[in-house]
């Protein structure tokens, strides 16, 4: 059967797979399987016997987990059995079109292969480490450590973040994860940075689990703090946009971490795009933003002995730049961990589907065949609604940087910036107010760049400043297959305060009626959509055809 809107075809006979038989796998202490799994294909996972770990969430015995397009690995401390066999084709609409790509290996899958040389000695060291400056801290009244892993491009960043989140909570932790790479979301759609507390578990099949947009689910849910970033890389237009979106982040997680014991407790971990790891011009100004606008305190380097030398030389043993840093002798710590020879580099058609797969589940849930979802653990099915709505009655901005990739893309036309500016008394002085309350000491010393000036904080930014613009009428046929963000801003506010708003949700247009004026948009709830300023995501992520059949 498939999914309503999906536009998927009922498995024809030509098309119908051979179901290989489960293979067992035995593992010793110490050892993973890594295993790579298609889009178009899936495989159940099972524990037979003993204890394993999918990134740090462990696997319940006897339960059939299910994977598509999936590169894993599960780690066994103790030694198990699994038992991996096919599943149905996953009914996930191909980019390209292919279908069902089951491999040669256990269960279907396209590699797989158990490995004992592992680095997650080192990670648990790391978390026990965490562990003990938590105590530390706590015995001093100070806040628990802030955490930012860096590396390049699959250094294996986003599996390190879910192993330390994973095993902070085990222990009752609550710790504050804040993603801020926009090529992938973390519990929501990629082109957005957000903050998310992790009270529970994680979800072995899904990664950091479901979002309440994403309906109930056997895995409590989290609620993520999202802010849209529509561009694929954060040195778009020099920073310009990315930067204060960071800024704006960190305010509200400074203040979710002054309000909240148990997060504060805890602590962040800061999961870092690998374009900063680059070494890409700018690249380390915007470490250095982060750093100093999240009071960073441990910098972990995956995969890279440049940007780690670069690392110590500008932040080991410095003052942290959070105002405890003097009150406690505050200082960064940088170390070096290992990358796990499993991590895979995932290539361009791999992430397009991943993202692809992720704003899919976004408006449909998870899209596992139905005759899997039973035995799945975190299988969610949603209805999300069309309507047709006149774009006039829209106010929608989109960015207007230029890539350096494709200059001519976007239509740069300063004397549209300001518009909304006139309606908003005082946008920007709130949102100073605010930033005034908050404790922060000068950026670290060591690197000379655009945030090391005191003046970078989203204030700096006014709205003359800010690269939004409306998009007026007639609604251009390029937003047929993209996404547009609800923010919180009222349709009146000015384009920096446009920026700095969280994101209520996401529309997905999927067709322009340039004649008529009207757009057909598909929202994930059911009712009229409200009216909020919005951001189209006209450059990230990449369109998504055929959502809505
Ligand atoms: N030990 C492992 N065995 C198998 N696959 C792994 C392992 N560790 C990581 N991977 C996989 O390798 C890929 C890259 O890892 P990850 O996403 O953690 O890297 P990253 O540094 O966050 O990458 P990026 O910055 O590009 O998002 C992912 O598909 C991940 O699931």
């Amino acid at each position: 059967m498939s999914l309503p809107g999906l536009e998927l075809t009922q498995p024809s006979e030509e098309r119908q797979h051979v179901i290989a038989p489960p293979s067992q796998i035995t593992l010793n202490s110490g050892s993973e399987w890594r295993f790579e799994v298609a889009f178009g294909h899936t495989i159940r996972v099972k524990l037979l016997t003993g204890t394993a770990e999918l990134f740090g969430t462990e696997l319940a015995e006897s339960q059939t987990y299910t994977f598509t397009g999936t590169k894993a690995a599960i780690f066994t401390w103790h030694g198990c059995e699994l038992e991996i066999s096919a599943g149905e084709p996953s009914s996930t609409t191909t980019v390209d079109g292919s279908t069902s790509a089951a491999g040669h290996g256990a269960g279907g899958c396209q590699s797989e292969y158990t490995s004992d040389d592992t680095p997650m000695m080192e990670y648990a060291n790391m978390h026990f480490a965490l562990e003990a400056i938590r105590e530390e801290a706590a015995s001093e009244g100070k806040d628990g450590p802030r955490v930012l892993l860096l590396g390049p491009d699959n250094a294996g960043k986003t599996s390190l973040a879910k192993i330390l989140t994973s095993y902070a909570t085990k222990l009752g932790g609550q710790p504050l994860v804040v993603n801020l790479d926009p090529t992938e979301g973390m519990l929501n759609v990629p082109g957005t940075l957000s903050a998310t507390v992790f009270r529970t578990m994680l979800d072995v099949e899904n990664g950091w689990g479901s979002s309440p947009m994403s309906g109930p689910s056997p895995v409590p849910v989290k609620l993520p703090l999202v802010y849209s970033y529509p561009l694929p890389s954060p040195l778009e237009g020099e920073g310009s946009v990315y930067r204060p979106i960071v800024s704006r982040l960190a305010l509200q997680v400074t203040e979710r971490m002054a309000k909240d014991e148990d997060v504060r407790k805890t602590g962040i971990i800061v999961d870092a795009p690998g374009d900063l790891s680059s070494g890409k011009p700018g690249s380390l100004e915007m470490i250095n933003h982060i750093v100093t606008e999240f009071a960073i305190t441990n910098i972990v380097v995956l995969g890279s002995e440049r940007l780690y030398s670069n690392m110590v030389k500008s932040y080991d043993n410095k003052p942290s730049s959070s105002a405890a840093a003097v009150v406690f002798d505050e200082r960064v710590s940088v170390v070096k961990l290992s990358k796990s020879g499993g991590c895979v580099d995932r290539d361009a058609l791999f992430l397009k589907k991943t993202r692809e797969s992720q704003i899919r589940s976004y408006f449909f849930g998870n899209t596992l065949p139905t005759t899997t979802l039973p035995t799945s653990t975190s299988a969610i099915t949603l209805s999300p609604s069309t309507l047709q709505v006149d774009f006039a009655s829209l106010t929608v901005y989109n960015y207007t940087v230029v890539s350096t990739e494709d200059e001519d893309e976007d239509d740069y036309d300063p004397s549209q910036l300001n518009t909304g500016d006139s309606f908003l008394p005082g946008g920007n002085d709130n949102y100073s107010d605010v930033k005034q309350e908050t404790d922060r000491a000068a950026p670290l010393p060591g690197i000379v760049g655009l945030s090391s000036d005191h003046t970078t904080n989203a204030n700096s930014y006014s709205s003359s400043n800010v690269p939004l613009k409306r998009v007026l009428p007639p609604a251009p046929s390029a937003l047929e297959n993209t996404l547009i963000a609800i923010t919180h801003a009222s349709t009146s506010a000015s384009p920096a305060d446009v920026r700095d708003a969280s994101i209520k949700g996401f529309l997905y247009v999927a067709n322009v009626d340039a004649d008529k004026g009207k757009i057909m948009l598909l929202s994930p709830i059911r009712g009229t959509i409200p009216a909020q300023a919005m951001i189209w995501a006209r450059r990230w992520p990449d369109e998504v055809v055929g959502l809505v059949g």
